[in-house]
């Protein structure tokens, strides 16, 4: 270790000094906050002013900024939090997310919408969607996909039938506790968690807890909630979730592979302008005649477009008709992906933009 470059009285006073900078300069950019507000005109709501392009812009100058030794997450989380404060000065976001509360999905909503908005626990992810589209939350979360499992079909499925459209992605790192009331491994018979949860732990429990119970329950905070009532039970599910229900934790990192990630989708009612590195997802069904589907990806390779993903799903229409899910790079504005989607032309049944949006960030 190097010699200590002051004592520690005068390196809490440069802390001091440093605080009140940063402090003055947060309350000036509030009020420059507050004069982009009333460029736009006064009497708009949160949804009005939020614009998820600019934040994304902002955040990646934060990162390109970054030399440490704060890590681009932590800075991206700072900068996060200033916005939604920011923000949510006029009235907050509300923003709908699969409940109760200590779920994945509401650390994904802090992670992407910061804590000064209005978090909306909802039963289910249909229930997101419903409320999204009757306008009682402005924005929802829904996870899309694991690292390890794959696509969530249900997400997926409901937007063949609603008008949803998406409007960010969040990438979230998710790490698995064990937590009880009596906190004793020895005493576990019954351990309760989400069944993707289960998935994701399932060779720590076979080598930890080879004879208990597992319980596939509707969410982890659910999992924490029902491990609340018996010194044998215990829940698997992420940290907050652990703290949320006073359990204590008996073990941490128990997912077994290293990357867990869970992508989310934010969904909404608008399409949003480009932030400089955006994905677009489209949903496409094909009519059903030999090469159709080549001739709906061909433009794409053509125009080079790179192809992100392409899942498929039974369309709804009829019988063994398929829509194809399409994540592509670049803005639907952008040139390349105007020509491909007007190449692709007769080839296409039907094809709905279900957004452009951000590249998910730190
Ligand atoms: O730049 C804007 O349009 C703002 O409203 C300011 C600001 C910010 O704090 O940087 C706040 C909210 C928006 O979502 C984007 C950016």
């Amino acid at each position: 270790m190097t010699e200590p470059k002051a004592s520690l009285e005068q390196v809490r006073e440069r802390i001091d000094s440093i605080d009140r900078q940063i402090q003055e300069l947060i309350s000036e950019r509030a009020g420059w906050a507050q004069e982009v507000a009333r460029v736009k005109g006064a009497g708009l709501s949160a949804i009005d002013y939020y614009r998820p392009e600019r934040e994304a812009h902002v955040l990646r100058m934060v990162v390109d900024r970054n030399r440490g030794p704060l890590s681009d997450t932590e800075m991206v989380r700072l900068f996060r939090e200033i916005m939604s404060s920011c923000l949510a000065q006029e009235d907050p976001l509300k923003v709908g997310f699969l409940g109760p509360e200590g779920t994945f999905s509401e650390q994904a909503v802090r992670k992407h919408f910061g804590h000064a908005a209005y978090g909306l626990p909802l039963g289910s992810i249909e229930e997101v969607f419903q409320e999204v589209a009757a306008g009682h939350a402005d924005f929802g979360v829904v996870p899309v996909e694991n690292s390890g499992q794959g696509m969530i079909q249900i997400t997926l499925d409901m937007f063949l039938t609603s008008e949803a459209t998406i409007c960010g992605e969040i990438e979230l790192r998710v790490h698995q506790c064990l937590h009880s009331q009596g906190g004793r491994m020895e005493d576990i018979k019954r351990v309760y968690a989400h069944a993707q949860s289960l998935q994701q732990c399932k060779t720590w429990l076979r080598i930890n807890l080879p004879d208990v119970e597992c319980i596939a329950v509707s969410s982890n905070a659910e999992a924490a909630r029902m491990a609340r009532h018996a010194d044998d039970a215990a829940a698997i599910a992420g940290e907050t979730a652990g703290r949320v229900y006073g359990l204590k934790t008996l073990a941490t990192g128990i997912e077994d592979r290293a990357d867990n990630t869970t992508r989310f989708l934010v969904i909404g009612r608008s399409l949003f302008p480009p932030s400089g590195n955006d994905r677009t997802s489209l949903l496409i069904t094909v009519n059903d005649k030999p090469g159709a589907l080549y001739d709906v990806l061909s433009p794409f390779a053509k125009h080079d477009v790179s192809l992100n993903r392409i899942e498929s799903r039974p369309a709804h229409t009829g019988k063994w008709q398929y829509a194809f899910f399409i994540d592509v790079s670049g803005h639907v504005q952008d040139a390349p992906i105007q020509a491909a989607m007007q190449e692709m032309g007769g080839a296409a049944a039907q094809v709905r933009v279900l957004g452009s949006y951000p590249v998910a960030l730190p």
